[in-house]
C-alpha cells in the first residue's frame, strides 16, 4: 500500500480525529479558527512526524479493514500506543468515545465525486444557454403541459404533433402573437423548449444517481453528502419553478392581471435564471473542494505553500472582496435577468447614452404608471423593477460597478502580488478578461437591439464570469479541517529540513 493510500485511509477514518481531537487542543499554529487549530499534534507532543505516524499505522489499518469506525482503535497493539504518551491519551478517548458513536463516513471524499460536481455542472451550463436560446427564438411557451415522466417522449407520428398543435392553438401565445404559424413552424419551437426540458432530466439524472451512489458506498464525506444532497432537492425545486414560470405566460387570468402579452413573469423568469445559476454554482464550490482537499490530501507537501498564504492575515481583505465581487456579479446578473424578461434590451439602444442623457428624466424613471396602487406607495419598487427603462439603467449602473470593482480589485492584486497564491492570482487575471468581454458583448447586445448570437453570447459570458470569480473565491478558501491538520505537519517537517516554502513562519 502507498504511503498516500495510507494517509487516505488514515483520513477516511474519521474517527481518528475525533481520537486526536482533545491532546490537539493544545496545538495552536496562529490558523484563526480556534476550531481548526485543535487538530494534529505538534512536533511536540508527537515523537515522529505525520508520515512516519501514517506509515507505521499502515499494517495497522490493514489488520482492521474489516472493522470501520473507532473499533480499530480498540485493538490497537501495545508497541504501537507506546510510541508516544499522546497518541496513547487520544485513543483511550476513542475507546470512551466508542462506546458512544460509531461513525462510518470518511472525512474527504473521494475524486470521483468532485469530477460528477464538475462534469454536472458543465450540463447545467449548457442548459442555461439553451433556456436562453428557448426564450430567444419565442419557444418557451411552446409545450402547454408539465408531464415530468411522460413528457420525456416527444411526439412521434404525424397525428402526435397534430395533437400538441391544437393544443397550443388553445393557449394565448397562438391566439395574441402566433396565428399565422404552420404546424412545420411549431414544431421547431415545440423541439427547442422539449431538449430544454429533456436536458432538465439528464441533469436530474446524472446528479441524483451517483449522489445515491456515493453515499451507499460512503464515497464522500458527511458534510459533502448533504451538500450533495441539497443540490438534488434544488434541481427538483428547479424543474418545479420552470414551469411556476411557463404557466405563468399561459393562465390568461395572470396575464390580465399584469396587463401583458402572452409571455412569462419577468420575476418569475429571473427565479428560474438564479435558480440555475446558484445550483451552478453550488455545484462547482462543491467539486472544486472536493477534489482539492482530495489532492492536498494525495500530496500535502504540493500545498503548503498556497496554504501558508491564504492562511495569513495579510490576505484578509483579499479574500472578503472575493466574495464581494462574487455577489456582486451575481446581482447584476439578476439584473440582467430582468432586462430580458421586460425586453428592456429593445429600448434605449445606445452607450454610455440612454437618449439624449446618460439618465433618462427621473419622471420616466419614476412613472406612475406602473405604481399599482391608489396612494403610490408602491411607486418606487414597481418601477425598480417593472419599469423596463428603470429596470435597463440599474443593469448598467451594476454592470459598470462590476467592471470597475473588478478592474479595481485586479489593480490591488498587482500590490499584494508576492502574497497571493500563485493559482488566485492567474484567475483573477482571467476574471479580468472575462469581465471586458463581458461588458463588450453587453453593450453590442444592446446596440444591435438583441440579436440571438450576440444575446446567448452575453447570457454564457455572464455564467463564464461567475465560474471566474466563483473559482478565485474557491481557490481562498481554506481545505477541510483534517487537511489543514496534514498541512501543518507538512509545514512543520518542511521547516525542520529547512526546505523552501517552509522558511517563513505562518503568520
Ligand atoms: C458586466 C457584467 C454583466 C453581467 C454579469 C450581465 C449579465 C446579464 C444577464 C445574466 C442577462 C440575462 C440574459 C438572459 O437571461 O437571456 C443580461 C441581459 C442583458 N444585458 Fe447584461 N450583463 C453585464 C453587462 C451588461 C452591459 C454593460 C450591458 C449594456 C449596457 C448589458 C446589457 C444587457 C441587455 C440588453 C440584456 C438583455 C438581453 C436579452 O434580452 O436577452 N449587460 N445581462
Amino acid at each position: 500500500m502507498s504511503l498516500s493510500k495510507t494517509r487516505f485511509f488514515f483520513l477516511k477514518n474519521t474517527s481518528l480525529l475525533s481520537t486526536c481531537k482533545p491532546y490537539l487542543s493544545q496545538i495552536s499554529l496562529n490558523l484563526g479558527a480556534s476550531k481548526r487549530s485543535k487538530i494534529l499534534p505538534t512536533a511536540s507532543t508527537s515523537k515522529k512526524p505525520v508520515d512516519q505516524f501514517l506509515f507505521s499505522q499502515k499494517k495497522l489499518l490493514a489488520d482492521h479493514r474489516g472493522n470501520r469506525g473507532v473499533r480499530r482503535f480498540h485493538t490497537l497493539p501495545s508497541r504501537f500506543q507506546s510510541q508516544s504518551a499522546a497518541l496513547n491519551q487520544g485513543f483511550q478517548v476513542a475507546k470512551a468515545q466508542s462506546a458512544k458513536t460509531s461513525s462510518k463516513w470518511p472525512i474527504n471524499s473521494h475524486k470521483s465525486v468532485g469530477y460528477v460536481c464538475i462534469g454536472t455542472s458543465i450540463l447545467v451550463f449548457a442548459i442555461v444557454v439553451v433556456g436562453g436560446l428557448t426564450r430567444l427564438t419565442e419557444s418557451g411557451l411552446s409545450i402547454t403541459e408539465w408531464k415530468p415522466i411522460t413528457g420525456s417522449v416527444p411526439p412521434l407520428t404525424e397525428e402526435d404533433w397534430k395533437l400538441e398543435f391544437e393544443k397550443y392553438k388553445q393557449s394565448p401565445e397562438f391566439q395574441e402573437l402566433n396565428s399565422h404559424i404552420t404546424l412545420e413552424e411549431f414544431k421547431f419551437i415545440f423541439s427547442m423548449e422539449w431538449g430544454h426540458r429533456l436536458l432538465g432530466r439528464v441533469i436530474g439524472l446524472s446528479f441524483v444517481l451517483p449522489t445515491f451512489y456515493f453515499i451507499a458506498r460512503r464515497k464522500c464525506s458527511k458534510d459533502v453528502a448533504l451538500k450533495l444532497l441539497a443540490i438534488c432537492s434544488m434541481i427538483g425545486f428547479q424543474g418545479f419553478i420552470g414551469w411556476w414560470m411557463v404557466y405563468s405566460g399561459l393562465d390568461k387570468q395572470q396575464l390580465a392581471e399584469r396587463n401583458s402579452k402572452p409571455t412569462v413573469s419577468p420575476y418569475r423568469l429571473t427565479t428560474h435564471l438564479g435558480t440555475a445559476f446558484v445550483i451552478y454554482c453550488y455545484m462547482i464550490y462543491t467539486g472544486l473542494q472536493v477534489l482539492k482537499n482530495y489532492k492536498i490530501m494525495k500530496q500535502p507537501e504540493a500545498y503548503v505553500q498556497i496554504f501558508k498564504q491564504i492562511a495569513s492575515p495579510k490576505l484578509k481583505t483579499f479574500k472578503r472582496l472575493s466574495s464581494v465581487l462574487l455577489g456582486l456579479v451575481f446581482i447584476t446578473a439578476m439584473s440582467g435577468g430582468l432586462v430580458a424578461g421586460l425586453d428592456a434590451g429593445l429600448i434605449y439602444n445606445t452607450f454610455p447614452h440612454m437618449g439624449d442623457d446618460i439618465i433618462p428624466s427621473s419622471n420616466e424613471l419614476m412613472s406612475p404608471v406602473f405604481a399599482r396602487k391608489a396612494d403610490q406607495s408602491d411607486l418606487f419598487w414597481r418601477n425598480m423593477l417593472e419599469n423596463p427603462t428603470t429596470v435597463q439603467l440599474n443593469h448598467r449602473i451594476l454592470a459598470v460597478t462590476t467592471f470597475f470593482s473588478v478592474f479595481a480589485v485586479h489593480m490591488y492584486s498587482h500590490r499584494l502580488r508576492p502574497i497571493i497564491p500563485k493559482n488566485a492570482y492567474r484567475t483573477l487575471n482571467a476574471c479580468m478578461g472575462l469581465v471586458t468581454i463581458q461588458a463588450a458583448l453587453g453593450i453590442t447586445t444592446l446596440i444591435y437591439l438583441v440579436p440571438i448570437e450576440l444575446a446567448t453570447a452575453h447570457q454564457a459570458g455572464a455564467l463564464g464570469l461567475l465560474t471566474g470569480i466563483l473559482v478565485l473565491f474557491q481557490q481562498l478558501r481554506r481545505p477541510n479541517v483534517a487537511n489543514i491538520a496534514l498541512l501543518k505537519r507538512s509545514l512543520q517537517q518542511l521547516s525542520k529540513t529547512g526546505a523552501k516554502g517552509a522558511s517563513k513562519p505562518l503568520n
